[in-house]
C-alpha cells in the first residue's frame, strides 16, 4: 500500500510556493465570485456531479485498489452521497441563496432587515481516508454552491482515490476555483499557515485539535467533522433480528472503517445470549461460515499495514484481559484482514474501551439497568452517533433526553448521514458545526445581517441629551 508522503527539502519548498501562488490566484477569484449567482455556482455543480459519473469505474477501481472496497458499497457510500449532495443543491439553492427577510424587533420599529448569504471566500477542505471520495467531494458541493473557491486537501493513506479525486477536479476547475493538493500532514500544516476564510476539516479528534488551533491563528471559522466511539443500546424490548441485521451492516461495511459506525454495544442482559445467537447467523449469511469469510466479495480489507496493527493490538488487549471471541478473531496482517469479530466479557479497562474501534471489532456488554449504561455514555466524551433499539417509548425517550451525541437514530443506524434535510456533525469532541444540505451550504456562507431604514427613529436618542431622552430610554427599558 504506497502512502502519499509529502516531498522533502527543496521538492517541498517548491510545493509550498506552489500553495501561495495557488491561494493568491484563488485570492482574486474569491473576489469575483461574492457577486456569483444561482447559474454560475450551479454550473459547477453540475460539471462536479458529469465528472464523477464519468470516472465513476475508475473511483470503484481506486476503492478496491486502496482497501478492497467492494463495488457495491463504492457506489452506494462513495458516489450515491455526493450525487445526492449535488442534486440536493440543484433543487434547493435558489431558496438557500435568497436573502430572508425578517421582522423588526421592538428595538428596531422603523427598519427592515435581512440575512444575506455571503460566500465565505477562499476555503480549504481536509479529508480523511475511509470515504475519501464522499468526504472530498460531498463538501466541495457545499463550498461551491455557496460560491467560494477551494483548496482541496485528500488522505495520503488511500492514494488511487486521491488520483481519481484530483483528475476529476482538475477536469472541471481552473486552479484558481478548486485546486488540489496531495500529501501527507507537512503539506497539510503549509496550507493551515495560509489565511483561509474557512476551513472545512474531516478527520480525528486529535488532529481536530491541531486545525482548529491552526485557525484560531487567522480567526478562520472551523467545521470540524470528527469521530469517537459511538455507542449503540440494545433493550430487552428490541426487535433482536432487526437489531443484529442492521447494526452488523452498519458496522462492517467499509470493514467497521466508519466514523458513525456502533462501535460497541449495551444490550440487556436478559437479551444477550439470543442476541449474540441472532449476530452469529447474520455474520454467517452475510459473509459465509468461518474461514469463508477472508474470501468474501462484501467484505473490505483495513486500509493499511499500520491500521491492521493497530486494530490487532486492540484485540490482543483484549482478549489478555479476559474478553471472550464470541465470533471471528481470525487475522492475516498481510493481507490487513481481520475476521467480523464480536467480542464479549471486555473489562471497562480495555484499550477497546478506550479508543475509538475503526475496526472491524464489535465489543457487546451486558447490562441490567438503563441508568448505567446512560452515566457510561455521559461519562466520555459526547460520540458522533448514538442508536437505540427499543420497543419501549420510555426508554428511548430517555435515552434521547439524558445523553448528548452530534446525531442518533431509534431503530435505525447510520443513515442520519444519507437524510438531505438533517445537519450532520459532531458535538465538542466529535465535531464542531455541521454538514449536509442546507447545513452544509450555511457551513460555507457567512450570514451577513443587514439593516434598511425607512424611518429614522434613532435621531430620538442624539445628543445633547434632555430628560426626555432619558424618559424614552426608561420607556424604551420597560417595552422593549
Ligand atoms: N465526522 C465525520 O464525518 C467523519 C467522517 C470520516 C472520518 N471521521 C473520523 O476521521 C478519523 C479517521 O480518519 P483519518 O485517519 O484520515 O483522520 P486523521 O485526522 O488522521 O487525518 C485526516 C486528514 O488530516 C490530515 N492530517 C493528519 N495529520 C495532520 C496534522 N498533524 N496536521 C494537519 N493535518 C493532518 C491527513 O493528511 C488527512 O488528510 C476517525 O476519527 C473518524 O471517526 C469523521
Amino acid at each position: 500500500m504506497n502512502i502519499m508522503t509529502t516531498p522533502t527539502g527543496t521538492e517541498f519548498d517548491q510545493t509550498q510556493l506552489e500553495i501561495r501562488r495557488v491561494f493568491d490566484a484563488q485570492g482574486i477569484t474569491a473576489l469575483r465570485l461574492r457577486q456569483s449567482g444561482k447559474a454560475e455556482r450551479l454550473q459547477k455543480v453540475r460539471k462536479l456531479k458529469s465528472a464523477l459519473l464519468a470516472h465513476k469505474d475508475e473511483v470503484i477501481a481506486a476503492g478496491f485498489a486502496d482497501f478492497g472496497k467492494p463495488a457495491v458499497e463504492v457506489e452506494l457510500s462513495e458516489i450515491l452521497p455526493v450525487i445526492a449532495e449535488a442534486n440536493d443543491a440543484i433543487r434547493k439553492l435558489g431558496r438557500w441563496m435568497k436573502p430572508k427577510k425578517v421582522w423588526p424587533s421592538r428595538m428596531m420599529a422603523g427598519t427592515s432587515g435581512y440575512t444575506q448569504y455571503e460566500p465565505k471566500g477562499r476555503v480549504l477542505i481536509v479529508a480523511p481516508w475511509n470515504y475519501p471520495v464522499n468526504l472530498s467531494l460531498g463538501p466541495l458541493v457545499s463550498a461551491l454552491a455557496a460560491g467560494n473557491t477551494v483548496i482541496l486537501k485528500p488522505s495520503e493513506m488511500t492514494p488511487h482515490a486521491s488520483a481519481v479525486i484530483g483528475k476529476i477536479v482538475r477536469a472541471v476547475f481552473t486552479e484558481d476555483e478548486v485546486a488540489l493538493f496531495e500529501g501527507d500532514a507537512p503539506v497539510a500544516q503549509a496550507l493551515l499557515e495560509l489565511p483561509f476564510d474557512h476551513i472545512f476539516f474531516t478527520g480525528s479528534p486529535a488532529v481536530g485539535k491541531i486545525v482548529m488551533a491552526a485557525a484560531a491563528k487567522h480567526l478562520a471559522s472551523v467545521t470540524l467533522e470528527l469521530g469517537g466511539k459511538s455507542p449503540t443500546i440494545v433493550d430487552q424490548t428490541a426487535d433482536l433480528r432487526a437489531a443484529a441485521q442492521n447494526i452488523l451492516w452498519a458496522k462492517f461495511t467499509n470493514n467497521g472503517q466508519t466514523c458513525i459506525a456502533p462501535d460497541h454495544i449495551y444490550v440487556h442482559a436478559s437479551v444477550k445470549e439470543a442476541f449474540l445467537g441472532h449476530c452469529v447467523a447474520v455474520l454467517e449469511s452475510a459473509y459465509g461460515k468461518g474461514a469463508e469469510q477472508a474470501g468474501s466479495a462484501s467484505l473490505a480489507r483495513i486500509v493499511n499495514q499500520r491500521h491492521t496493527a493497530r486494530v490487532k493490538s486492540l484485540l490482543d488487549d483484549a482478549t489478555a484481559r479476559g474478553a471472550r471471541i464470541v465470533t471471528g478473531g481470525a487475522i492475516d496482517e498481510a493481507q490487513r484482514y481481520i475476521a467480523p469479530t464480536l467480542l464479549d466479557g471486555i473489562p471497562d479497562d480495555a484499550k477497546i474501551m478506550r479508543e475509538e474501534i475503526f475496526g472491524p471489532l464489535l465489543p457487546v456488554i451486558g447490562y441490567d439497568q438503563l441508568d448505567t449504561v446512560i452515566a457510561r455514555i455521559n461519562a466520555e466524551p459526547k460520540p458522533l452517533a448514538l442508536y437505540v433499539w427499543s420497543r419501549k417509548q420510555a426508554n428511548i425517550a430517555k435515552v434521547m433526553q439524558q445523553t448528548s451525541s452530534g446525531g442518533a437514530c431509534i431503530n435505525h443506524c447510520v443513515v442520519q448521514f444519507l437524510h438531505g434535510n438533517l445537519p450532520f456533525g459532531g458535538v465538542n469532541n466529535s465535531g464542531i458545526g455541521s454538514a449536509h444540505g442546507h447545513y452544509g451550504f450555511l457551513a460555507f456562507s457567512h450570514e451577513r445581517a443587514v439593516v434598511r431604514t425607512r424611518i429614522m427613529l434613532a435621531k430620538m436618542f442624539y445628543p445633547p441629551y434632555s430628560s426626555l431622552t432619558r424618559r424614552l430610554v426608561a420607556l424604551f427599558i420597560k417595552t422593549v
